[in-house]
């Protein structure tokens, strides 16, 4: 797993690095270094390099430096001239370049950087970095405006310039990339908001040789997960189960007004390697779910007058839910008070569960403030995982405003803090999904934005559902297996893509993809781990 840092961990990690004998001067050759050589592979016979006030710019002079001498033409832009250039790093860095054979571009007009833009192979974006916030200023913004609208190919160093790297929030307008060269390790606002949509291609110069030994002594914001770290997930069924010991799963969901949640989530869960799925539905949408799914038992379930869970389904349930290996709980189930009786229900049994939609909506209807503030509610010894989007992760924790992955790991974090269960993990699910536990945040690899359909929610609480049967006596860290599960669902998302068209995916074709899908992320786990060439299976 990659670390993913905030901003002041960044600063924090500068000063362990000076501490340890490598100052931040010599840190910023090493960067401007290290994004010389991502320009190179580009193979590129001229280069604009655009600087701005700070020791962004300073990467970007070093750069200039390092490509001029290796016979390549450079252009500098600069707002002002080396000598003026506030950041002491940047200013000595702009002075010795300014002295080489690079040409020099004080504080250009629009037409004047247009043309130079033309003439460029590969512009490097070395305006602003970590220390950007607020609404972008002149002459960044007319700058900006400008490469945009000539769409040159960007490399841009640390943060593409006019995202705020705190929350990936881009006020008025931001450099998009074609590749991001950031620096010591990735900052949690380029996955975070806008950020996914003008980073392009993200790679990482750890720049410093022992970044092992100082890693661990900064907080992580989160952690990227890797195909190779949930290869132990990909293996082979044993040849000597039965499909009870493949796991079980019960999943309590649908009404009369959506019997197709419940379908959806219930063949999920068997596609993703449960032996034994069992729908638990409101009596009046058993038979459409029985007639969707010949394979899966259906049990209809005492039932209100608008066809939810009704007064005596508490009992039903949670009777038939002692003899799963894993229980899920909430598609289409809707918010009513058979319901959140199912799901309190539920949250005091000895069974793995996972609460999902309407079973978090009554859950938060239960709670005054927010369910953090009676973690009693929740906290349990067997596992519970929630899977919130982020309105629904918002409702749970009183209203605070979820907007962006930021925003979501701060709301997860105190619903799991405030039970601190190591058994509780709170999946905020958004274009980048972060997968929160008591002690780690981890993020599976995001889908495409096909994703975005309604239902598609209901296949990856099937999936986590199949997955939590079939690996349950085989987890750690409860994080993993959720993220692995994340995971499969992001590529059920491409190989859905590829198939019908980006636009047109609609939930139910990601079901009949979760195998084909297992099998992409074993080949990329295999590929990474060197076991693997080229196209695989
Ligand atoms: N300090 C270090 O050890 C290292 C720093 N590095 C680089 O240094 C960068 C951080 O440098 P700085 O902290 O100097 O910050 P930046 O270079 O990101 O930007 C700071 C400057 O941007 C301008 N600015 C801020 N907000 C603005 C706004 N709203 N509109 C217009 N202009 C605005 C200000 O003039 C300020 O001086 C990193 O992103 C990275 O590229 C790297 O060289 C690696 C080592
Ligand atoms: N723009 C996006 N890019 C990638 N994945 C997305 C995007 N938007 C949503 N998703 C994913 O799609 C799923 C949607 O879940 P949810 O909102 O619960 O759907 P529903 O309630 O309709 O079933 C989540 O797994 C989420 O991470
Ligand atoms: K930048």
């Amino acid at each position: 797993m990659k670390p993913v840092l905030s901003t002041d961990e960044v600063v924090r990690l500068e000063d362990i690095i000076e501490k340890e004998g490598t100052s931040k001067a010599e840190l910023m050759e090493l960067a401007g270094e290290f994004v010389a050589q991502e320009v190179e592979r580009l193979k590129p016979r001229h280069v604009l390099i655009l600087t701005g006030f700070g020791n962004n710019g300073g990467d970007g002079w070093v750069a200039a430096d390092v490509l001029s001498q290796k016979g390549i033409s450079v252009d500098v832009v600069t707002p002002v001239e080396p000598d003026e250039i506030p950041a002491v790093l940047a200013r000595h860095v702009a002075r010795r370049t300014a002295a080489r054979d690079v040409s020099l571009y004080v504080g250009p007009s629009r037409d004047e950087l247009s043309a130079l833009l033309e003439k460029a192979d590969v512009v490097v974006d070395a305006i602003l970095g970590t220390g950007f916030h607020g609404s972008l200023r002149s002459p960044f913004s007319i700058w900006i405006r400008t490469v945009n609208d000539a769409s040159p190919v960007v490399v841009s160093v640390d943060v593409p310039s006019g995202l705020d790297a705190r929350t990936g929030h881009v006020e008025d307008d931001c450099i998009r990339a074609d590749r991001t060269v950031t620096m010591l390790a990735p900052k949690i606002g380029l996955y975070s908001g806008d950020g996914p949509e003008y980073v392009g291609e993200l790679v990482c110069g750890e720049l410093y040789e022992k970044m092992d030994e100082v890693i661990g002594d900064v907080e992580h914001a989160a952690e990227i997960v890797e195909p190779a770290d949930i290869v132990d997930y990909l293996q082979h069924l044993p040849a000597n189960v039965d499909k009870y010991s493949r796991g079980s799963v019960l999943v309590v969901a649908g009404s009369t007004q959506y019997p197709g949640a419940a379908i959806m989530a219930a063949k999920s869960a068997a596609r993703a390697g449960a032996g034994y799925v069992c729908v638990a539905a409101p009596e009046p949408c058993a038979n459409i779910i029985r007639l969707a799914l010949p394979s899966i038992p259906v049990v209809g379930i005492p039932y209100d007058s608008r066809g939810s869970f009704g007064a005596a389904a508490r009992s039903a349930v949670c009777d038939l839910a002692k003899k799963y290996s894993c229980v899920l709980c909430g598609p289409g189930m809707t918010v009513s008070a058979g319901g959140m009786d199912v799901a309190l229900g539920l949250l005091e049994l000895d069974v793995p569960l996972i609460l999902d939609a309407d079973a978090l909506n009554c859950l938060a209807k239960a709670s005054i403030g927010g369910i953090d503030q009676t973690p009693e509610m929740y906290r349990r010894e067997a596992p519970l995982i929630m899977t919130p989007h982020y309105r629904e992760l918002s409702r749970l924790v009183g209203g605070d405003e979820v907007s962006d992955l930021v925003s979501a790991i701060d709301a997860a974090q105190k619903i799991v803090w405030a039970a601190g269960s190591d058994n509780l993990v709170v999946v905020a699910k958004g274009p980048t999904t972060a997968v929160v536990g008591v002690e780690k945040v981890l993020l599976p690899m995001s889908g495409p934005a096909s994703l975005a359909t309604a239902g598609s929610g209901d296949v990856l609480a099937g999936i986590l559902a199949g997955s939590m049967a079939l690996w349950a006596d085989q987890v750690d860290i409860w994080e993993l297996l959720v993220s692995y599960a994340v995971a499969i669902h992001s590529y059920t998302g491409f190989a859905a893509a590829e198939e019908y068209g980006e636009k047109s995916v609609i939930a139910t074709d990601l079901i009949d993809l979760i195998g084909p899908a297992m099998h992409l992320a074993g080949d990329e786990a295999l590929r990474s781990l060197g076991l693997l060439d080229g196209e695989g299976a």
